[in-house]
């Protein structure tokens, strides 16, 4: 019996991940509606904890060891554009890095579950 690989290592494994989710925050970074979210954080500690989660979520054996997503999102006042946004520069770093669509198409629509836990929203 053979097992479909996870999108984790379809994408590449662990560096690959580290590597988009580098270019990913250049773009988020420089997009001026989403900027200020990030203007009192660590972005070492974001760049490695986002990594970590990704891996996780992407189905990698990887562990998260940050704090819940609920409990670091919330009171921000993070809406569902911005999140909008957010999704859209991982789409375009995807399709720079050269994700193919369909590989791209997946982790877009995996990370697409996260969006209430995120924002605080349930609709
Ligand atoms: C599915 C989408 C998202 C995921 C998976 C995600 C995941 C994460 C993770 C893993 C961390 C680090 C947690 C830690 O330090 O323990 C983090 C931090 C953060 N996220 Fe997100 N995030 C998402 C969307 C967003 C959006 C849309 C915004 C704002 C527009 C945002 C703003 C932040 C900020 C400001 C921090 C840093 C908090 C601090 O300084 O401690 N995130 N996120």
């Amino acid at each position: 019996m053979s097992t479909l690989p996870s999108l984790y290592e379809r994408l590449g494994g662990e560096s690959a991940i580290a590597a988009l989710i580098e270019a990913f925050y250049i773009r988020v970074l420089a997009d001026p509606e989403l900027a200020p979210f990030f203007r009192h954080s660590s972005m070492d500690r974001l760049r490695a904890m986002q990594t970590e989660f990704f891996c996780m979520a992407l189905g990698g054996p990887i562990m998260y060891s940050g704090r819940s997503l609920g409990h670091i999102h919330h009171g921000r006042g993070i809406s569902r554009h911005h999140f909008a946004l957010f999704v859209g520069h991982l789409l375009e770093t995807l399709k720079d890095i050269g994700c193919d669509t369909q590989e791209t198409d997946a982790v877009i629509e995996h990370i697409n579950t996260f969006a209430n836990e995120i924002t605080g929203t349930s609709y």
